[in-house]
């Protein structure tokens, strides 16, 4: 488990991380949120020893962050930096061998991965031979070679195209499976909700939003309605219980305070004419974000 326990960073005056206190159990893929600036990079970056923090505590399998935990530790960071004119495997045998990995285990785990990222024919370019999504894949392979049982990815899925998601998806996904820890940031709420069962939304240093995604859904209330007629949607604003309504070709998207106010809803629609789509549905993670992150702004 990873425990991050009463944890504040400051910056001179500034308290980027502030009394951060979060348990993520082991095997558990862990979304870790929160608009820019809100310190999440600075979390990582204490879990990871990279730099102190001001107060606080942070133990991974009940054993403090420090050297010896820096081994099992897996990390992609924010800013991407790899050596530009060293080839692949030098540069990935060169990483894997810094975290005790000997260099033909290393060569075999490259060799797999470059595979299964389809770009077998990496291994002897230069970095800089790469494009940035493809750069990207090289480092994130650079963060899981050592096979670390804990690991912290940072924006993973940030300039990557499509098809490159979905395969860094599925990679973060077997190796849950195989049981690695894994936390990771990000703006692109649709795959924090694919991936994560847990999650914590951070606005400046302190959680204002945790637990299992099914329960913040739930604890939310609010339901998104959807509604499609051959009529003209009117006044929908004005109806008790509709908290926003966002108007779309043929129809309409609304926020309601909860399912009975559909009901009413759809008995005042309903003599009007013919409806062709009427759907209640969960409140999407960017809603939550969006409420919870904005409102935090005022
Ligand atoms: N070395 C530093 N010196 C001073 N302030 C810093 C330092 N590092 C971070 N900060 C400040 O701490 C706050 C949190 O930054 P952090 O990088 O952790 O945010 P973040 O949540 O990762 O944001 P983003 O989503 O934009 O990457 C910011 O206001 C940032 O300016």
């Amino acid at each position: 488990m990873l425990r991050i326990d009463n944890v504040t960073k400051t910056f001179g005056d500034y308290t980027a991380v502030d009394q951060l206190t979060l348990s993520i159990p082991k095997g558990e893929m862990f979304g870790f949120l929160g608009a820019n600036g809100a310190g999440k990079t600075t979390t990582f970056r204490m879990i990871l020893g990279l730099i102190d923090m001001t107060g606080g505590t942070i133990s991974w399998n009940g054993e403090s962050i420090g050297y010896h935990t820096s081994n099992r530790i897996g990390y992609l960071p924010e800013e991407r930096g790899l050596y530009p004119k060293m080839k692949v495997k030098e540069q990935v045998v060169y990483l894997a061998r810094l975290r005790g990995m000997d260099k033909k285990d290393a060569e075999k785990e490259l060799t797999g991965w470059l595979e299964k990222f389809n770009v077998p024919e990496y291994e002897n370019k230069r970095v800089e031979e790469l494009s940035k999504g493809n750069q990207q894949k090289i480092q994130f392979i650079a963060s899981v070679i050592h096979k670390p049982d804990l690991l912290i990815l940072d924006e993973p899925f940030s300039g990557l195209d499509p098809v490159n998601v979905e395969l860094l998806k599925k990679a973060v996904s077997e190796l849950k499976s195989q049981g690695v820890t894994i936390v990771f940031s990000s703006h692109r709420m649709e795959h924090v909700e694919e991936l994560c069962e847990s999650l914590c939304i951070i606005h400046r240093g302190s959680p204002i939003v945790q637990g299992k995604l099914n329960e913040i859904k739930r604890d939310f209330g609010k339901k998104n309605l959807w509604i499609k007629a051959d009529f003209e949607l009117e006044d929908l604003e004005a109806l008790p219980g509709v908290v926003k309504v966002k108007r779309l070709i043929g129809g309409a998207e609304l926020q309601i305070e909860n399912e009975e106010v559909s009901q009413e809803i759809l008995s005042l629609l309903q003599p009007k004419g013919f409806i062709r789509q009427f759907s209640l549905e969960e409140p999407s993670l960017n809603d939550i974000f969006i409420e919870k992150a904005g409102a935090s702004y005022e």
